[in-house]
């Protein structure tokens, strides 16, 4: 559908994830009118989704709402995963919170603290994470019978962790105390269905008349004078092969209206690059590009910004081990060949291991480790039930706040993304703190009776381990990815980081913002969907209190 000329937006939300439809509620809660666009297809059932194996035809569900189903990302990714970056990324309705294993945490007051400027604090964050956690209070038991299930990967784990010291809680009531404590993983799952903004920020905006969601369009580039947007071009995702969408120029309301971008980490990147915004290397290959080259906006408009650097994600290593005590679900079979007894439970009841988060998640456990740089880098162990044998089971160790490498994602003739620079183990600090920490882990873990190594083996160094592990998205990844359009006060146009200011405002714009993962300055201790969330909380309330139109 083409969209109409006439028809205006206070507010334009490009990108429907963590933190575009949080930002896309709080905004249209205002009083104001809100477009919220997406280039994917509907996801989970309530926004008449339609992606499901055989055995949930005739319900309400998809793969995106049973937690047991979470592996098919990694199976069939086909018309769900992002096709124009090089890593792993959810572009449907709701983005990565759509497809992620909906690990929800508190952050760590470091997350804030360390990373980000001041009146982005954890003391600026507290309300807002309080007010996040009411809508998405979250659960360690995802089965509504209260019961945890395959739970041997859990107790083999933790009888090294309490032999190591480590104390065992609840750690969202406790985000603080990251070091030496483990406890279950904590899921924004309700109803044993994936909760998170599409079930609570997006019903409540969905619920407003001025609010209006499309989905299957693409925001191609911004159209502005100078540094003022006055509207978003729009492309139907492929032609509209894929499900109704729009196309055409869509108009912010005249003089006050404003600019969401909340594409992602890369999806916001690129846009900034094809509206004109970013390095210059970067506009020259998007102006010697077949798509976009002739129409793109004279280099006399662009704006020199260091969109693309500053890259990160958690660095991950995997460590797996084998104990005869594990046992193994297979959730890629629930797809095609599931246990009856497994889906009636689901179906009936909301119960069972198909409640739980594919593929069984064990202890997540936090320590603190101090470089010799005198930085303290935090560590989060993530183990699943998931390996080379059926006994076998794969921790993966995420080096988060307090890294020190950065990597940066470029833009390529034909328009897509490709992280050039990986953010991994750069400094030789990070990487130290990677093999102590896995050197301290393999001790903790060999003082359980029958457990044995796989990776690294028993006799293997640990730094020599660490080394054979190249570091690649591909081997390296954990899907959380900031950066690229960095907040902070360091104008960006005068040789600082920052690609935002403190109200999440581009540098050299008037109405343009970024509110979503790019933003971040540092990675987060623990899997990052919560903090993006609270980041578009913290964001709605500045932005709301900004008079139009800001001065440049
Ligand atoms: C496989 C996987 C597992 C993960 N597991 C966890 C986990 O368990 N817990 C956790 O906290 N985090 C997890 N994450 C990370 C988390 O999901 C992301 O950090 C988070 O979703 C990023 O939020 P965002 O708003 O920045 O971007 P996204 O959530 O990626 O949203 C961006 C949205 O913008 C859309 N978009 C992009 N470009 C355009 C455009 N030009 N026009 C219109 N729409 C556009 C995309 O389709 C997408 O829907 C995981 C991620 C992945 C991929």
């Amino acid at each position: 559908t083409p969209a109409s000329t006439s028809q205006t937006y206070d507010y334009i939300v490009i990108g429907s994830g963590a933190g575009g439809i949080p930002i896309a509620d709080r905004l249209s809660e205002a009083g104001h009118s809100v477009l919220l666009l997406e280039k994917g297809p509907p996801s989970s059932g309530r926004w008449n989704g339609t992606m499901k194996p055989a055995w949930l035809a005739g319900t309400n569900l998809t793969r995106f709402d049973v937690p047991g189903l979470f592996n098919q990302i990694w199976a069939d990714p086909t018309g769900v995963a992002c096709e124009d970056i090089d890593v792993m990324g959810g572009c449907v309705l709701g983005g990565g919170t759509a497809v992620n294993s909906a690990l929800w945490w508190k952050p760590h007051p470091r997350d804030w603290d360390l990373n980000f400027p001041s009146g982005w604090k954890n003391s600026d964050m507290t309300k807002h994470t309080d007010t996040v956690w009411s809508r998405i209070p979250g659960t360690y038991i995802p089965s509504k019978d209260g019961k945890l299930y395959l739970q041997q990967g859990f107790d083999t784990v933790s009888k090294g962790l309490d032999a190591a010291g480590f104390k065992q809680l609840v750690p969202n009531d406790h985000p603080d105390e990251k070091n030496f404590t483990y406890g279950h993983s904590t899921f924004f799952i309700e109803n044993a269905e994936r909760q998170g903004p599409l079930a609570t920020y997006l019903v409540t905006a969905a619920k407003r008349e001025k609010f209006q969601l499309w989905t299957n369009t693409v925001a191609r580039r911004l159209v502005r004078t100078g540094g003022h947007i006055t509207g978003v071009e729009l492309e139907c995702n492929k032609g509209g092969s894929v499900g109704p969408g729009h196309s055409g120029t869509v108009n912010v309301t005249p003089g006050t209206g404003r600019v969401i971008l909340s594409a992602g980490t890369f999806g916001s990147a690129k846009v900034l690059l094809r509206s004109g915004i970013g390095p210059t290397d970067q506009l020259n290959i998007v102006k010697s590009s077949a798509t976009d080259g002739a129409t793109m906006i004279s280099s006399d408009q662009w704006i020199n910004l260091p969109v693309g650097y500053n890259l990160n994600d958690h660095v991950g290593t995997d460590i797996q081990i084998s104990h005869p005590d594990v046992v193994f679900y297979d959730f890629y079979g629930a797809w095609s060949n599931p246990i009856k007894a497994d889906t009636d439970a689901y179906l009936k009841s909301r119960s069972g291991i198909l409640a739980q988060v594919a593929p069984n998640l064990g202890p997540i456990a936090w320590q603190q480790i101090k470089g010799s740089d005198g930085g303290i880098r935090h560590i989060q162990w993530q183990s699943r039930v998931e390996g080379r044998n059926k006994n076998a089971m794969t921790i993966t160790q995420y080096l988060g706040t307090g890294t020190v490498s950065r990597g940066r994602v470029v833009i390529q003739s034909n328009l897509n993304t490709r992280v050039s620079i990986p953010p991994y183990l750069r400094d030789q600090y990070d990487k130290e703190a990677v093999i102590q920490g896995i050197e301290f882990m393999k001790g903790a873990l060999s003082k359980v009776n029958g457990l044995t190594w796989i990776a690294p083996t028993a006799s293997q160094n640990i730094t020599a381990f660490v080394n054979s592990i190249p570091a690649t998205p591909g081997s390296r990844g954990s899907n959380h990815w900031i950066g690229s359009c960095t907040i902070g006060t360091d104008d960006g146009r005068t040789g600082g980081k920052a690609v935002v200011d403190l109200d999440t405002k581009v540098y050299g714009t008037d109405n343009l913002f970024v509110v979503d993962a790019s933003i971040f300055p540092g990675i987060t201790t623990g899997n990052p969907s919560a903090a993006i969330i609270i980041a578009a909380e913290r964001a709605a309330e500045r932005i709301l209190a900004l008079k139009s139109p800001t001065k440049l």
